[in-house]
């Protein structure tokens, strides 16, 4: 199938985006499509109706309808773990049951959510406290799946911050819990401990070390540490108080679990009134997933832009520019929902999948990502297909000159990748700049840009909880639909455990010069240089911060 598609792109390798507006009037409207807020923007890329049938046909010869239906019905989609992906159950607002082996999940979803609501509820209004009084903020541990999404999410809805400050510590680097921790109150600060497993090394790092600091600071972790996991028993066996545990179950996958009482950071934050709107406008983008016809169903349209980009014409990475300051950690965000999801090499079938999977994703938040690297996108060798994101009006009325230029950024830099600048025009710039001769030929040269770089742009009203909501079930439904038809898995990540385990095994080299382990020349030379550089220089401690003594309690490896 690819090799059609491949075949077909060659007959109209000559078309420039430019010329495709001006030989259909109505392009723009033919190739925009609509779904609950969002409207999504494809005509600036080289797909025509032919190419669009030929890809919504792979929808078709792929069974995705099916597949999806089975993804929402609680089918062990994931297959080689053995799991459903049921991420849809919690935002489900309908009244309809969805069954795991038999049984329907729904009423402990609920549940779920209302434990939610109430525990978060009581952090708010200063019922629940700490040692000192109430609680002025949340440091919530987590890496991952139990990170990103809460990051991204608690800053996309900053103007609808009205609990206690939130701090998202990920990283084992030590610098990361030390410049979190210092100026907290351990005596009102909350502690969340987000972790699926409740293994994960970095996160139980962190976890012990932020318990040595409340301790030693005064603070109750028997009062002060919540937990999210799916192994309560872990969560209790280091001392969180099971009333502030919340559990999960194996069929939410860890870059899918925002929904659930993963989100429960951002609940904090925002309150459940407006988590509850985030997770509907969840369910609107669900509702339409399952019910629009391909052709103008934007989960399947943004991944066949994305399979037509990647695997039919070869473009190495796909960039995310969010014009749109408050999500910024979209690209992060995004970056494990593709990477991780879809950066297979093994077909569900077990067979090596012939072509490129999973499309390298990047990004930075517009208007600074033109000051970085959009020179690459614009005059660079290779085309970056971009994915613009931008509101209508920002949450500051009193700034809407700053919006009115943020909103001309984008479109600006859409139209200039499409449009380019020729050698003609070069030329005229560099004369009217005094270059003459060979010299202005020169300078002409570096002036012109190719243009004909692909874009799609997704526009949205307002930045709030529900459209967030859509957004993000929209790129994870487009993560499932390009799964599908590259027939692979999208919701195991074995990728991830070989360097977790050699980590693990090199703990003890570092430490004491020596394990058991085999080390290639590289890895002992660094690990020689590291400890001798280190040995050196013993920190003299952390200024600022107040540690008991170091906890007996080694981390389980994950
Ligand atoms: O929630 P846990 O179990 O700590 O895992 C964190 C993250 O680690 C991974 O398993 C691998 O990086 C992710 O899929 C997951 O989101």
């Amino acid at each position: 199938m690819w090799e059609d598609l491949k075949a077909l792109r060659q007959t109209k390798r000559k078309h420039n985006l430019v010329a495709l507006f001006g030989a259909d009037p109505a392009r723009a409207e033919r190739f925009t499509m609509q779904a609950c807020d969002l409207r999504l923007d494809i005509s600036k890329t080289h797909i025509d109706d032919e190419v669009l049938e030929a890809l919504t046909a792979l929808c078709d010869r792929n069974g995705l309808a099916e597949r999806r239906e089975a993804m929402f019905d609680g089918a062990k989609i994931n297959e080689t773990e053995g799991r459903a992906a049921l991420h849809t159950a919690l935002r489900n607002f309908s009244e309809e049951p969805v069954l795991v082996d038999g049984a329907d999940v729904m009423p402990d979803v609920r549940d779920s959510l209302e434990r939610m609501s109430a525990f978060a509820r009581d952090v708010r209004s200063g019922r629940l406290r700490g040692t000192g009084g109430s609680f002025t903020d949340v440091v919530s541990i987590g890496i991952g799946g139990s990170d990103l999404g809460p990051v991204m999410a608690t800053l996309a809805l900053a103007p609808y911050h009205d609990g206690p400050r939130l701090h998202y510590v990920s990283n084992v680097d030590g610098a990361h819990i030390f410049d979190t921790l210092k100026g907290l109150d351990p005596t009102r600060t909350l502690v969340n401990v987000a972790s699926k497993t409740f293994t994960t090394s970095e996160t139980m790092t962190n976890a012990h070390t932020t318990r040595a600091w409340m301790q030693a600071g005064g603070g109750d972790p028997a009062q002060q540490f919540m937990a999210i996991s799916s192994d309560a028993a872990r969560a209790t066996e280091f001392g969180v108080p099971l009333e502030h545990i919340f559990g999960f179950s194996d069929w939410v996958g860890g870059r899918f679990s925002i929904w659930g009482p993963i989100g429960l950071p951002v609940m904090l934050a925002v309150g459940p009134e407006h988590f509850r709107e985030f997770l509907h406008g969840g369910y609107q983008m669900d509702s339409h997933f399952r019910s629009a016809p391909w052709a103008e169903n934007l989960p399947a349209l943004l991944a066949l832009v994305g399979l037509w980009h990647s695997r039919v014409c070869g473009f190495r990475s796909r960039v995310v520019v969010p014009y749109d300051q408050r999500l910024a950690r979209l690209p992060a965000y995004l970056q494990q929902l593709e990477m991780e999801s879809n950066g297979k090499s093994v077909g569900m079938d077990g067979r090596p999948v012939r072509g490129a999977t999973g499309a390298i994703v990047w990004g930075e938040p517009g208007t600074n990502g033109q000051h970085a690297f959009f020179q690459l996108l614009h005059q660079g060798t290779q085309a970056v297909p971009c994915e613009f994101l931008v509101a209508a009006r920002g949450h500051e009325p009193e700034l809407a000159h700053h919006h009115r230029l943020l909103v001309a950024n984008c479109l600006a830099q859409s139209q200039a990748l499409m449009i380019g600048r020729s050698l003609r025009q070069a030329r005229a710039m560099a004369a009217e700049a005094g270059f003459t001769g060979v010299e202005q030929e020169r300078q002409a040269r570096h002036r012109v840009f190719p243009g004909n770089r692909p874009s799609i742009t997704l526009a949205y009203p307002l930045l709030t909880p529900g459209v967030l909501g859509q957004i993000v079930a929209l790129y994870e439904h487009r993560v499932f639909v390009e799964g599908v038809i590259l027939g692979i898995n999208s919701f195991d990540q074995f990728g991830v455990e070989l360097g977790k385990e050699i980590a693990t095994s090199l703990g003890p080299v570092l430490e004491h010069g020596h394990g058991d382990v085999e080390l290639d020349g590289s890895t002992a030379a660094l690990i020689a240089y590291l400890r001798d550089e280190a040995g050196k220089a013993q920190s003299g401690g952390a200024p600022g911060l107040r540690f008991g003594p170091p906890d007996p309690e080694r981390p389980r490896r994950s």
